[in-house]
């Protein structure tokens, strides 16, 4: 498996040892021993799965200690734009953003740590993507930024985006208080 540590500090990109063969290919889509030997330990707790049409926008969401989740991310179908932003306080890189492409194609996946907020843009009809998460969903204590903030100046690759309503009144980088 190609580890890849990216800029942004704990972001950690994986592509895994794919067998292909002419009934088609394998991958092992999961591997704590893989991710640990990366140096990423999580307690895995909760998988989720969302599918987008093309132009749908999620994010860019987080929970709040002591709720905070890290995330594992891939796309199992179809192709997203993946973005975390770093909003950890004492970070030398707060407010900085990483963009990286999750393709179904490709296998690859993301290690999102805990301290980031994270979103996708679906490049492609029928993207499913999917996520461990190392805690239980607690609506209560989800928070986020807007995805369209000019300070994060983040490039989706869209020309319109469809997002939630609650994605829409999201706050801002410079009314935001981050709890990281
Ligand atoms: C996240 C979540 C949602 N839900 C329910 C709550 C809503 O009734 C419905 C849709 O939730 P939401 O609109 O928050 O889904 P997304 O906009 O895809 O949110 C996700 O999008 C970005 C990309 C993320 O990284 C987060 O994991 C997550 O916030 O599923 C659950 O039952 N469990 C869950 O873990």
């Amino acid at each position: 498996m190609q580890v890849i540590q990216h800029a942004l500090a704990g972001v950690v990109e994986f592509i895994p040892r794919v067998f292909g063969d002419a009934r088609g290919a394998f991958f092992e889509s999961f591997s704590d021993r893989l991710m640990r030997e990366a140096g990423v330990v999580g307690n895995w707790v909760q998988d989720n799965q969302s599918k987008s049409a093309r132009g749908v926008l999620r994010g860019l969401h987080f929970q709040r200690p002591p709720h905070a989740q890290a995330k594992l991310v891939r796309v199992a179908a179809g192709r997203a734009l993946d973005v975390v932003v770093d909003i950890r306080r004492d970070s030398p890189t707060y407010g900085q953003h990483l963009a990286v492409e999750l393709d179904a194609s490709r296998y690859n996946m993301l290690y999102v740590p805990v301290g980031f907020a994270h979103g996708f843009a679906s490049l492609e009809d029928d993207t499913l993507f999917l996520y461990k998460c190392t805690d239980y969903y607690q609506p209560s204590a989800e928070g986020g930024l807007r995805w369209d903030d000019p300070a994060l100046g983040i490039n989706w690759g869209l020309n319109n985006a469809t997002v939630s309503d609650k994605d829409r009144i999201l706050p801002l980088l410079a009314d935001f208080d981050s709890p990281f």
